[in-house]
């Protein structure tokens, strides 16, 4: 499993792209209201691969947020990406804000649950499998947070997310590396958006000389208000998509669990 030579990645982040990312950092607005962290729980929809948070953010506060994250200026993607990267058509504004990565982390149930800090955190793990399952010790979100807007025709194409080395600020700061993507989604078809799930596509099972098995089915996950999706990247990372939206407008916010390095 995993990236292989020839595959798309994302493109890069941070400093290597242009236009150079705002230096104001938005006016987040207040995460409320939520639903209270016991009420709430990881569901590991996919063995080692993908967990999910239904109701991680309430209708409400992602209605909000997507009036708020319209005013932001976003800036569509090219269509003709450089060799080697994804073809990605959205709109997207991009910015380093380690404060709203740690409102996002710890001002959330996603801190108390990813690190099993709760009663029942849904997966009923012990320590060594947690830290199996997420690569490391989590420390925190990715700094860099992008949102995403795809209207009608917009689509990510097929493609692998990288594992970045990343610092998370503080004194002194830590040097982290980033594990698992982060996608929390804003709207569905409840809120009129048609098309735009996240396809995963399953490796066909190695080692065996030509399987005579069908390759495995591709797994989808249908947008969900308020839904946060976890997904392992890097070497292990699945190949996957953001399925071309139909209808309506996909909102993404998207940010990344880090683990100490
Ligand atoms: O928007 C989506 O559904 C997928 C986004 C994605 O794959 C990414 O941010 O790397
Ligand atoms: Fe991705």
């Amino acid at each position: 499993m995993g990236p292989k030579k020839k595959s798309k990645t994302e493109l890069p982040t941070k400093a290597a792209q242009k236009p150079s990312t705002p230096t104001v950092t938005p006016n987040w607005p207040a995460f409320a209201p939520l639903i209270p962290e016991s009420d709430l729980s990881l569901q590991e929809t996919l063995a080692g691969q993908i967990v999910t948070i239904p109701n991680f953010w309430t209708a409400t506060l992602c209605k909000t947020y997507v009036s708020f994250l319209s005013s932001l200026p976003l800036s569509t993607t090219p269509g003709k990406p450089k060799k080697g990267d994804a073809v990605r058509v959205n709109d997207r504004f991009q910015i380093d804000d380690p404060a709203f990565a740690e409102r996002l982390w710890s001002g959330t149930a996603l801190k108390n649950l990813v690190l099993g800090n709760g009663e029942n955190d849904g997966l009923g793990l012990d320590e060594a499998q947690r830290r199996k399952l997420w690569g490391g010790e989590v420390i925190g979100l990715n700094p860099n947070i992008r949102i995403y807007r795809y209207t009608k025709g917009q689509f990510f194409d097929q493609h692998y997310d990288d594992s970045n080395n990343v610092t998370l600020p503080g004194s002194p700061s830590v040097p982290a590396r980033t594990t698992w993507t982060l996608l929390l989604y804003l709207t569905s078809p409840a809120t009129g958006c048609i098309g735009g799930e996240t396809v995963f596509y399953p490796e066909p099972e190695t080692g065996k000389k030509k399987s005579r098995e069908p390759p495995p089915e591709p797994f989808v996950v249908e947008l969900e208000v308020g839904l946060a999706l976890l997904h392992r990247h890097g070497a292990q990372c699945m190949l996957h998509e953001g399925r071309e939206v139909t209808n309506g407008e996909k909102w993404v916010i998207r940010s990344d669990l880090c683990v100490r390095r």
